[in-house]
């Protein structure tokens, strides 16, 4: 699995260029860090992979995951996985539905799902959790179910965008770890966006900084 950004280029309605063209590929398993300053466009970037990018951008470039191009294929078709500084649970439902809820279509069968969940809780330190309602759930723990959840969807490529700067010290070193063991573990090209340069080396990768402006 690699993700692979070709002259990537991202312009604001007043045809101004967000950065410089990006190009960059990102290996199974490999953290790519962006960093840059408030503004220059990291978080509109991740959109942009994704396939979420707001009407008021324009871009040019290509995305591709696997050698396949997906710039034109719709964001829920990329099969690219999200993880915010909010680690949001669907509210409504157990924190083992929420997991249930990152399973492919393809994984048949009522047992077979819930053993699958079972899983990544007792991976995730969660065990015993699944019919617990998320809002009972420690920053930490939400955190951690938050990611199996994305995970569970079997991501060809991640995007993180600070996913750690809401947590408390101790609970950030673990998540960092859990993170990103996991991401090497299944061999997922992963981008993240920080401005903690502990996240960077943490993540172990390349660091790109993005500059404002460029051709
Ligand atoms: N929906 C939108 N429509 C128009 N402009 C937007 C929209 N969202 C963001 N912008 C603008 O696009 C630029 C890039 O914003 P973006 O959030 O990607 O920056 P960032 O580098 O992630 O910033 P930060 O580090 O503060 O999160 C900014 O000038 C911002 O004001």
């Amino acid at each position: 699995m690699s993700l692979d950004l070709d002259a990537l280029s991202i312009r604001a309605m007043n045809g101004q260029p967000l950065f410089a063209p990006l190009s960059l590929t990102i290996p199974a398993g490999e953290v790519v860090t962006v960093m840059g300053p408030s503004g220059v466009g990291k978080s509109t970037l991740l959109d942009a992979i994704g396939g979420h990018l707001g009407h008021g951008f324009h871009f040019s470039g290509a995305v591709r995951l696997n050698g396949r191009d997906v710039t034109s294929l719709p964001a829920e078709a990329r099969r690219i996985g999200l993880m915010f500084q909010d680690a949001l649970l669907f509210p409504h439902m157990s924190v083992g539905d929420n997991l249930a809820f990152g399973l492919p279509c393809s994984l048949r069968g009522r047992a077979k799902r819930r053993a699958a969940v079972e899983t990544a809780l007792t991976q995730a330190g969660l065990e015993g959790l699944y019919d617990r309602d998320p809002a009972t759930l420690s920053g930490g723990q939400r955190a951690r179910a938050a990611l199996m959840r994305t995970l569970l969807a079997e991501p060809a490529a991640l995007l993180l965008d600070e996913p750690f700067s809401k947590l408390d010290a101790g609970l950030r070193e673990d998540m960092r770890s859990f993170t990103f063991e996991h991401v090497r573990s299944c061999a997922i090209p992963t981008l993240l966006v920080t401005h903690d340069p502990e996240d960077a080396a943490a993540a172990g990768g390349p660091v790109i900084a993005l500059k404002a402006g460029g051709a």
